[in-house]
């Protein structure tokens, strides 16, 4: 096995004293899209804030390498300059500014136009609009997910990248997710979409703040849907189920 892009070794945190994360191991492999499964309040997002500096997260216990670096005793922007970015549950950062600045923040020599087309919004519309309240939902999330694009991360994790996108427009979802990684990127990609989920190579279920199960992402979704979990016999894992 080739040295993991990102190697996360027994992550232990507590927020506001109680343990979201508990001993959590997890490897993505460079170039790979790892797909993170689990049910709500399993510590998917608090997993992604940790990784990422986020004021008020700090583990207790654990390591995480990231291209053989101690990510943990990095401050937020020497993690974000080696290439590790979030793309936001809810996109609010920069109020007011126009598409096309929110879309180069983090890339200034890249043309957001490529990006915006990528995502299906079309640039004539929108690069001079300002990312406010007058964007849908949807809207802000897809931009959100141009801004991404346009950085080239060598890792994105994307937090429900999908979540309050119309059906038809999923496939753009998809298509920014493999351009991540024909970029050259790779992405831990937190869902509860399953037709987004089996789009990645390798998927892992969360369960109360550890894996439970790594594996392909069909099996990884069967094993979350058959409520097999050993950690919680399901108890956990399956309450949000139908
Ligand atoms: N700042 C906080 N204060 C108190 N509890 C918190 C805080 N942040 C997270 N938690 C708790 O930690 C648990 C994990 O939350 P987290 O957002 O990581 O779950 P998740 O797996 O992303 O869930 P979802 O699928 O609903 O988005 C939840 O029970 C949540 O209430």
């Amino acid at each position: 096995m080739p040295t993991p892009l990102l190697d996360i070794r027994g992550l232990t945190c507590e927020v506001a004293h109680h343990r979201i994360l508990d001993r959590l191991d997890l490897t993505v492999q460079a170039g790979e899209i790892h797909a993170l499964l689990g049910a709500n309040g399993s510590g998917k997002t608090t997993l992604a804030y940790l990784l990422m500096g986020c004021d008020g997260y700090q583990a207790s216990a654990g390591q995480v390498l990231f291209q053989g670096a101690d990510l943990l005793a990095l401050p937020m922007h020497e993690r974000a300059r080696l290439g590790l970015t979030l793309a936001w549950q809810e996109p609010a950062r920069f109020e007011g500014i126009t598409v096309r600045e929110y879309v180069s923040l983090g890339n200034r020599r890249q043309d957001p136009e490529p990006a915006l087309e990528r995502v299906g919004l079309d640039p004539e519309r929108y690069l001079t609009r300002r990312v406010d309240k007058g964007l849908s939902g949807g809207e802000r999330h897809r931009i959100e997910l141009a801004s991404v694009l346009s950085m080239k991360p060598t890792l994105a994790i994307l937090d429900e990248p999908a979540a309050g996108i119309d059906m038809l427009s999923i496939t753009h979802i998809v298509d920014v997710i493999r351009t991540l990684k024909e970029t050259g990127g790779s992405v831990l990609l937190i869902t509860h979409q399953e037709e987004v989920a089996l789009t990645a190579d390798r998927a892992s279920q969360l369960c109360a703040g550890r894996i439970v199960f790594s594996g392909s992402p069909r099996d990884t979704v069967d094993h979350f849907r058959g409520r097999s979990c050993v950690r919680c016999d399901g108890e956990v894992c399956g309450y949000v189920r139908p």
